[in-house]
C-alpha cells in the first residue's frame, strides 16, 4: 500500500521531523537524527552556526545538506519583520534554499504563537516564492487562514514548546486535520513515544520535535523510540481503530458451539 508523505512536492519515507538544539555537541545531533531516521531537520537559523559564522564549526559538516532536508526556522524571532529577515538570510546561506518553518513567538514566557504577526510573514514569504511550514495555534480557524494564503504544511502545537506536556486538545488537532488539504504535522510539546503515537493515530501526518528527543537521558535511545512510535501511530491510523464502546465487554472468542462442560 503506498502511503507518501509529500512536503512541497517532494516525497520523504519519514514522518519525523526533529530539531537540532539543545544538544550536547553536534555528534550527538549527528547521532541522534541517524537513530531517528528523520530526512528533514529544523535548524534555528538566530542560533545554529551553519555558516553566519566561519571561525566556529558549522552543522553543516556534521550533517551536510546533500543527504537532509534542511528547515531552517525562525525561533526567536517576536515579529514578522524579524522573521522574514532571518529567513532570507537562510536563503542566502543555503543557495536558495526554499523550505522553511516559520515561527513567530508571542512571549518570552509560553513561546506560543503570535498568531497576527505569524499571518503576515506567511504572507510575505509565499509571495517571495517560499516554501513555508508554518507553526501555529490549535485555533483550526487560523490554521484554515494559513492554509488559504499557501503555506505547505500546517503545524499546531500539541503544548507549550519544550514543556513535553504531550496533546493537550486533541478535539482542536481533529478539527485542523479534518479540514486541511495541506499536511498537518504536530510541532512543539511532545514529551515521549506516546504522544507522538497519539498524534499520528488521530491523523496527523507527522510530527516535529525537538525537546523529547535532545532532553532525554539517553537521547540517540529516545530517538529510536519516536521514530518506532511514529511509524506505529501512523499504521494505526490507517489500519482504523475499532469503535469506542461503553464499558462493556466483549469476548474475544466466539460464543457459539461451545463444547459443554461434562
Ligand atoms: C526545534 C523547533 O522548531 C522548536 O521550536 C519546536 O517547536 C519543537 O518543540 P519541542 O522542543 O517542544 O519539541
Amino acid at each position: 500500500m503506498s502511503d507518501q508523505f509529500q512536503i512541497a512536492g517532494k516525497a520523504y519515507q519519514s514522518r519525523l521531523i526533529v530539531g537540532t538544539g539543545k544538544y550536547k555537541d553536534f555528534q550527538e545531533t549527528r547521532a541522534a537524527v541517524d537513530a531517528s531516521g528523520a530526512e528533514i531537520i529544523t535548524v534555528a537559523i538566530r542560533r545554529v552556526n551553519i555558516g553566519q559564522d566561519a571561525s566556529q564549526p558549522s552543522l553543516l559538516e556534521y550533517l551536510p545538506p546533500s543527504q537532509f532536508t534542511y528547515l531552517p526556522n525562525t525561533a526567536g524571532c517576536y515579529n514578522a519583520t524579524d522573521a522574514v529577515r532571518t529567513l532570507r538570510l537562510a536563503r542566502e546561506l543555503l543557495d536558495g534554499h526554499k523550505l522553511v518553518k516559520l515561527e513567530v513567538l508571542g512571549d518570552a514566557n509560553t513561546l506560543y504563537p503570535n498568531v497576527r504577526e505569524t499571518l503576515i510573514a506567511a504572507e510575505t514569504l509565499v509571495k517571495e516564492g517560499f516554501d513555508v511550514m508554518v507553526y501555529t495555534s490549535d485555533d483550526p480557524i487560523v490554521a484554515k487562514e494559513l492554509e488559504d494564503i499557501g503555506c505547505c504544511a500546517i503545524m499546531p502545537l500539541a503544548s507549550l514548546i519544550g514543556s513535553g506536556m504531550g496533546i493537550l486538545n486533541p478535539w482542536n488537532l481533529r478539527l485542523i486535520i479534518e479540514s486541511a488539504k495541506v499536511p498537518v504535522l504536530v510541532d512543539a510539546g511532545v514529551g515521549t513515544a506516546s504522544d507522538a503515537a497519539i498524534a499520528m493515530e488521530l491523523g496527523c501526518d507527522g510530527i516535529l520535535m525537538n525537546t523529547a528527543i535532545a532532553g532525554a537521558k539517553d537521547p540517540v535511545l529516545m530517538a529510536r523510540a519516536m521514530k518506532l512510535a511514529v511509524m506505529a501511530g501512523r499504521d494505526a491510523f490507517l489500519a482504523g481503530r475499532i469503535p469506542r464502546k461503553l464499558y462493556t465487554a466483549d469476548p474475544s472468542s466466539p460464543v457459539s458451539g461451545l463444547i459443554a462442560a461434562k
